[in-house]
């Protein structure tokens, strides 16, 4: 795959070299340094008078705020693009769907899957560097083929997205931005909340204030389950005791949603991803950076609990959460409220989607093994305190009844998928490199 564009996706990575302009400019008489001096002043001026919210670019030293890079968006062929993308198809029933974070893992596969059933879909992303940005612009690639376009933008930027609502009528907003990772949250924290919280309330502001008002579903976490021992988990369960802020934050989320709903009649629906993992995966999962160890010849570390207990994952499917996230987006009832006020009670969901079917890290590893045909460097480690929990399991029959969710790969199976994509993304990747 080709990538479209090199350009670094967080800020302060391009950095202008002024000095040799600057050195030119040589100056004999002070009249002139006057003039000069006068015009940069004036420019300066102006420039403050017309700077507009898209092109503000806050503390780029602030890499919790790195997403808050400048975007220039706006003019005639941008808004022809988002009407084109957002158009459903004529022989479909459809829906027009906002999907944050299209550049991302589920977000491009949720987006290709609603796109090639006719609906309308816009995607938003920040093309963020948590993880290689390049995979991102691969994606993006890809949805621009099948006729998605994706705004950059991110969702703390209110502007933006009234613009964004101002053009097309969202039906249903997807909302799959989102800072993840369990572990990265204790390097990092204020990017959870940046992402997690602030820009989640953006959105539900901005969501509230439409009219008419989108049905939103959105990505909550397994993780929220944090130090629950009773198996398995079910949506009924106790969800007060995250292990790590990542966990606490998506938490925070299903609180927040149950607050828009409450007040201003959003129909919202927080889906509790378990361990996702396929083609186009995020590069900072266990069974991602595993494959790429494993084929290194690097050694790699498999967690475990106490008294070397193993640890285990209920591992998802990406195919089987599309299938959950098109059942909650076809289920979802309309928003009540108009105008900013609620005009009835509506619709607030929460739905496990796992696998139902937890496999221990190390036999994860195995398959690989067998998949790569390379033997793994296995160093057993207990597991750090990091925010990990020992063991995931889902228990989907809410999800079930009222989503018709009915997960069909197993592990095996899907990481065959994963393996051979890895490697022919790679393989792509190097020809594409020494050209
Ligand atoms: O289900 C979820 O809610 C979460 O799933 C994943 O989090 P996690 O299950 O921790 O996935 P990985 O980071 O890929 O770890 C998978 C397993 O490998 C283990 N692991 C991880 C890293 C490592 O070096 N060694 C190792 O044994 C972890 O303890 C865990 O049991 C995602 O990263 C989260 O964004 C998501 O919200």
């Amino acid at each position: 795959m080709s990538r479209l564009d090199d350009i670094p996706s967080s800020p302060g990575k391009f950095k202008i070299d002024k000095s040799s302009y600057f050195n030119r400019l040589r100056f004999q008489s002070s009249p002139t340094k006057f003039a000069f001096v006068s015009f940069l002043l004036l420019c300066l001026i102006s420039l403050l008078f017309l700077r507009s919210p898209s092109s503000v670019n806050p503390s780029l030293s602030d890499p919790s705020r790195r997403s808050l890079r400048t975007f220039t968006y706006g003019g005639p062929a941008w808004e022809k693009r988002i009407r084109a993308s957002a158009r459903t198809r004529t022989s479909s029933n459809g829906m027009t769907v906002l999907v944050t974070g299209a550049a991302g893992f589920v977000g491009t596969h949720v987006s290709s899957a609603l796109k090639r059933r006719g609906d309308g879909v816009i995607g938003l992303d920040n093309f963020n560097d948590y993880y290689d940005p390049s995979l991102k612009r691969a994606r993006q690639a890809l949805l621009e083929r099948s006729g998605v376009f994706i705004v950059e933008g991110d969702i703390n930027d209110v502007e933006l997205l009234r613009k964004l609502f101002k053009i097309v009528s969202f039906t249903h907003v997807m909302h799959l931005a989102a800072q993840a990772g369990v572990r990265y949250a204790m390097e990092n924290p204020s990017s959870y909340v940046h992402s997690n919280i602030a820009g989640l309330v953006n959105l539900l502001e901005v969501c509230k204030a439409a009219n008419p008002q989108p049905a939103i579903v959105w990505a909550s976490s397994s993780s929220v389950y944090g130090l629950n021992t009773k198996v398995p988990f079910s949506e009924k369960d106790r969800t007060d005791q995250p292990a790590s802020l990542y966990a606490a934050t998506k938490k925070a989320g299903e609180e927040i949603a149950h607050t828009y709903n409450h007040i201003y009649g959003l129909s919202l629906t927080g889906l509790r991803f378990f361990t996702v993992y396929g083609p186009w995966g995020r590069p900072d999962m266990a069974y991602f950076f595993f494959t790429k160890d494993i084929l290194k010849g690097k050694s790699i570390s498999i967690f475990e609990s106490a008294n070397h207990g193993t640890v285990a994952r209920d591992f998802t499917y990406i195919d089987d959460i599309v299938k959950g996230c098109l059942g909650a987006l076809d289920t979802a009832e309309k928003s009540t409220g108009s105008g900013g006020k609620k005009r009835g009670p509506a619709q607030l969901r929460v739905f496990n989607l796992g696998n139902t079917s937890p496999v221990p890290v190390s036999d994860l590893v195995s398959i690989l093994e067998r998949q790569l045909k390379v033997k793994a460097k296995k160093n057993l480690i207990k597991m750090p305190r990091n925010g990990d929990v020992p063991f995931t399991h889902a228990n989907i029959s809410l999800a079930q009844r009222q989503l018709g969710y009915k997960p069909t790969t197993d592990l095996q199976t899907g990481l065959k998928k994963f393996v051979r994509w890895y490697l022919s993304y790679y393989a792509g990747e190097k020809k594409a490199a020494a050209r």
